[in-house]
């Protein structure tokens, strides 16, 4: 398959990265729980269905991607047009070609079990694109990515109290009490 896993796919060229870069490892968190190897040993690019269950790799980190970003744009001096307003339009843009793969294609079930490996593929290249740029804005911002999504989801559970809220879309501002 054609994986996301290994320095070729990463599109490292040679350049020896810092983090180890394999697939899944035997064991990882799926939901706060440990599983066994079986339950992640589908190919990393999904053909599950809503079904099954799914966890991303522990590695990178947010922070490994920030490094291995940061040595890519240093090799080539390219901080120079790496001003955090062009970040963000080069990031918006990558959001844009995702949401080209999925434009004209009416709803798509989880899993995305009717997309060829190719286009899954791509997908992945387009998602990875908005995600290094989101890191790299957040770098030029001094926003603490990970800790400020800790921060943002415990704020979310106050926002929206799984009692109150649960099996309703509604946004907040839309309850009365
Ligand atoms: N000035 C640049 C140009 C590219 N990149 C990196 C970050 C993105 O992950 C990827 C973006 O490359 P392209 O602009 O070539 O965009 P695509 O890879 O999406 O190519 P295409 O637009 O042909 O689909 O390369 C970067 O950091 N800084």
């Amino acid at each position: 398959m054609m994986a996301t896993s290994g320095k070729d796919a990463c599109g490292l060229n040679g350049e020896e990265p810092s983090v180890s870069l394999t697939s899944n490892n035997d064991k990882s968190l799926v939901n706060g729980a440990t599983t066994e190897a079986s339950a992640l040993s589908k190919p990393q690019n999904g053909g599950g269905t809503g079904a099954e269950r799914f966890a991303f790799s522990p590695e990178p980190t947010i922070e490994d991607i920030r490094r291995m970003q940061a040595q890519f744009t240093d090799e080539r001096d390219w901080n120079q047009f790496h001003q955090p307003r062009n970040l963000l339009l080069a990031m918006v843009g990558e959001v844009g070609e995702v949401s080209e793969l999925f434009q004209w294609r009416g709803e798509v079930a989880e899993g995305l079990p009717d997309w060829t490996e190719a286009e899954r593929e791509h997908l992945a290249q387009e998602l990875s694109d908005v995600l290094i740029y989101l890191v790299e804005l957040a770098e030029k911002c001094r926003v603490d990515l990970p800790q400020a999504v800790l921060r943002k989801m415990a704020l979310n559970r106050l926002k929206y109290p799984a009692n109150k809220v649960h099996g309703s879309a509604k946004k907040y501002t839309e309850y009365k009490d």
